[in-house]
């Protein structure tokens, strides 16, 4: 990319959208095309193509999607298979039509068979079944990959797939009812400390800066406490309990957004399709995905840990059984990209203080 690539970053304004955006504005590059979901909504083919026809961008960023945590994926299981085809399906068919140079697909890491061998390498795709829980999403992502593919051989574009594993960052989702696990557990346990410090002009500031649908703030405290219980959120003695979702067992790897977003430019600037096919001496050209991660996963329960120690949540967690656990482990084999020259730098803990910090601001 040159600095004054017409570049488009579909879902700006997201979690990983906007890590990219920042980057590039960092990195010097002004040309870039941002379009918020009022403008421009990605799952309406026609206008997609009508935009990609009129801007003619020469490089594409692909992290507009519809995304959400362990029970958002399981609940809303039409939206994510429907959504997640329909924008990746437009957007990597008309930067095919109107003649994209390079675009770059943001998968996930459960696209893994549920019992992958770990750490999980690129050719464990499609050996086994998927994770019940995020199957629709989980397919989606395999058909993105797949249509990356195919076009590459088949009309010679240079469209890369990379699998990115848990992420979180500034502008990730903090809501309770859909989040992911990081953010909820850093929201849970800064509503639950303030709650113990008897201070609810905090919690309501809290509630009106993020607002969650579903909570009503007309209430009294009293009224308002009993609506955090289906959060998990148990503020009867004391000494607030807050239940979080299955066992604690699971374990996770995460990344902060800023080194996912230095992945990304890494692999738009310096590793083209024909690479990762040549690097890997594929006869049958596939699973030529690239796994982004930090190498490290760590239990829920420490991970539980690790946040009420930087939120400085005083109380009791517990664990609500009825909740899912999901796959049990998901580490990401990184040497295929580390072997390119990538490596993650935000270690965990550093990464969860930023994010709190930010969060607090
Ligand atoms: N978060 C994570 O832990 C992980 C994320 N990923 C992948 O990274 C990518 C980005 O995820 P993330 O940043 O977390 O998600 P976010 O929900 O934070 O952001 C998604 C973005 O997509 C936009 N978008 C969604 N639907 C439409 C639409 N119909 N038209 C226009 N814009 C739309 C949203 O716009 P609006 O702001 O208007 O809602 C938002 O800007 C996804 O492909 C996801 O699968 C991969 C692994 C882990
Ligand atoms: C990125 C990834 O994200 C999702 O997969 P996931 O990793 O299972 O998602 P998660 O972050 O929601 O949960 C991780 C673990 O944490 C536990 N957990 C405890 N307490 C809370 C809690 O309060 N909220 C949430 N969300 N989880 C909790 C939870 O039970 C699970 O064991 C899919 O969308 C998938 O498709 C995908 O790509």
């Amino acid at each position: 990319m040159q600095k004054d690539s017409k570049i488009f970053v579909a879902g700006h304004r997201g979690l990983v959208g906007s890590a990219i955006t920042r980057k590039l504005q960092m990195d010097g590059f002004t040309n870039l095309i941002l379009k918020g979901r009022e403008e421009l909504d990605l799952r309406d083919q026609a206008a997609v193509e009508d935009f990609f026809m009129k801007e003619r961008p020469e490089f594409v960023f692909l992290a507009a999607a519809k995304v959400g945590g362990i029970m958002a994926n399981n609940t809303y299981r039409a939206d994510f298979i429907y959504e997640n085809l329909q924008i990746q399906n437009n957007i990597i068919h008309s930067s095919y039509k109107s003649g994209v140079r390079k675009l770059l697909f943001l998968g996930s890491s459960c696209i893994y068979p549920r019992e992958a061998p770990q750490p999980m390498k690129e050719d464990s795709l499609l050996t086994s079944p998927l994770e019940y829980t995020n199957e629709p999403y989980a397919i989606a992502k395999i058909a993105g990959i797949k249509m990356c593919e195919s076009y590459n051989i088949q009309y010679g574009t240079d469209y890369i797939a990379v699998m990115p594993t848990n992420l979180y960052g500034p502008n990730d989702n903090y809501n309770l009812e859909n989040s992911h696990v990081l953010p909820a557990l850093i929201r849970k346990m800064h509503l639950g400390k303030l709650i113990m410090e008897g201070n609810m002009a905090g919690v309501r500031e809290d509630l009106h800066k993020r607002p969650i649908g579903s909570v009503d703030l007309s209430v009294n405290d009293a009224q308002l406490h009993a609506q955090f219980e289906r959060f998990g959120i148990y503020t009867q003695s004391a000494e607030v309990e807050i239940k979080l979702w299955g066992s604690g067992t699971p374990l996770r790897e995460f990344l902060h957004s800023d080194d996912l977003a230095e992945a990304v430019l890494f692999v738009m600037n310096n590793i083209s399709f024909a690479d990762i096919v040549k690097e890997r001496g594929l006869k049958e050209i596939r699973n030529t995905h690239l796994n982004i991660g930090s190498g490290v996963d760590l239990p829920i329960a420490e991970l539980a840990k690790k946040v009420k120690e930087i939120v400085g949540f005083k109380g009791q967690i517990s664990w609500d059984s009825s909740k899912p656990d999901g796959t049990y482990r998901k580490l990401m084999d990184v040497g295929g990209l580390a072997a390119l020259g990538w490596k993650a730098r935000i270690t965990l803990d550093d990464g969860i203080r930023m994010v709190y910090n930010q969060y607090c601001s």
